[in-house]
């Protein structure tokens, strides 16, 4: 490995720090090519899939990069925004949003976003806050929960890009937010606005993302992050413990994933007299094919052909202005001690114009 040539550091007073929000990633377009190219960085990070390399690249070039990609296509194109991909669109606005916020707290800093999988890629999105002159990164997942296959693989490719570079700027990472009050006020207030909007249905069902179930024995604190997630919002909403449930999506593959699973879980219901249902996905802080299509549509769908009457999905936080609050709240937190609101270069200045300016008066 060698290193490239870099920016020279700069005195500027611009600011010297950047926030990069990262979410998961997304395809191009919906269509199969892009799914293909999409997938086949996702599925081939060993954070993601944890069986052996040989074996699972012939199983995944093999066969599922071979089937997979038409199929999701097919899907995405029925969640596709005129800007894009719903899971890159509501991003890049919390970005927006977000830089907007730490600006009236007075705080000065570069706001990025960028898709561990996909574009704007990671790499691509640091060089840019180098080249802006960014010394410092906070680096915020938005994944409210921990789990390996997500927060730890943003680490894996920021650390990535770090080992390539000649001056690394300082960083910190925020592994987690699945327990912050605010955050947790903010779903709640959602799921009441709902309520208020909608009524409130017999159970509200909070699912989460899936995961191979094996990852809990092996330690990852993911499955205990969403079930805390879920008991605080429970609490929050003064909801008795028959009145919600938390379930787990998306399974992929044949092995046993966390339960109980979703779809399933919501045909029990139905089949045993349930008549209506709310569900939100408080793992995931955007909307995205995981809640417009596996839930709001494909579950709803289970739900009402298993003698369920209602069934109501209620949307992420994407742009919620209370869910923004927090987000900045979080960042605020994890910025202190950095110079965001005093550069020191910026605070010279400022004292030597008032010195100038009092020996002016003087004279
Ligand atoms: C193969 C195993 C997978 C693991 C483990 C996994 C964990 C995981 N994923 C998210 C969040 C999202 N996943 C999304 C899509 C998606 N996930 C997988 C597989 C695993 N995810 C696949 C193959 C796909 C692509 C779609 C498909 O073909 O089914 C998305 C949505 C992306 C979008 O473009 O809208 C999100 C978000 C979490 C939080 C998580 C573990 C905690
Ligand atoms: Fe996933
Ligand atoms: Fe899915």
């Amino acid at each position: 490995m060698s290193l490239k040539k870099e920016p020279g550091h700069s005195h500027g007073s611009a600011p010297r720090t950047g926030v990069l929000l990262c979410n998961l990633g997304t395809p191009d377009a919906p269509t199969a090519p892009a799914l293909r190219r999409y997938l086949a960085e996702f599925l081939s990070d060993p954070r993601v899939v944890e069986i052996p390399r040989l074996v699972w690249m012939a199983i995944l070039h093999g066969i599922i990069l071979r089937v997979r990609p038409a199929k999701s296509a097919a899907k995405y194109a029925t969640v596709w925004m005129k800007e894009g991909s719903p899971l890159k669109v509501w991003t890049e606005r919390q970005a927006k949003l977000l830089l907007g916020l730490l600006g009236e707290r007075g705080h000065q800093v570069k706001v990025r976003y960028a898709m561990r999988y996909g574009q704007p890629s990671i790499a691509s999105q640091l060089d840019a806050l180098k080249a802006e002159g960014v010394t410092r990164v906070l680096v915020l997942p938005a994944y409210p929960q921990y789990s390996g296959a997500t927060t730890a693989s943003v680490i894996d490719a920021v650390s990535r890009w770090a080992l390539r570079t000649r001056h690394v700027p300082e960083l910190r990472f925020i592994n987690r937010y699945h327990d912050d009050p605010a955050h947790i006020r903010a779903l709640a207030d959602s799921v009441r606005r709902h309520w208020a909007a909608h009524g409130q249905s017999e159970k509200l069902v909070m699912s989460f993302h899936g995961m191979p179930e094996r990852t809990l024995h092996l330690g990852d604190p993911y499955h205990c992050e969403c079930h805390k997630t879920g008991r605080l919002l429970a609490e929050a909403l003064g909801l008795r413990q028959d009145q919600y449930l938390v379930s787990f999506q998306s399974r992929f593959g044949k092995a046993k994933w966390l339960e109980p699973y979703t779809e399933p879980t919501l045909r029990q219901l139905a089949e045993g007299g349930l008549k209506s249902v709310d569900l939100i996905c408080p793992g995931f802080s955007a909307d995205c094919l995981e809640t417009l299509e596996e839930i709001a549509q494909e579950a709803k769908e289970a739900f009402e052909t298993s003698g369920g009457q209602h069934f109501h999905y209620i949307p992420c936080l994407n742009d919620d202005p209370q869910g923004m609050r927090a987000l900045a709240d979080l960042a605020e937190r994890h910025l202190q001690g950095w110079p965001t609101k005093d550069a020191p270069e910026a605070a010279a200045l400022q004292a030597q114009a008032e010195r100038a300016r009092r020996m002016g008066a003087a004279a």
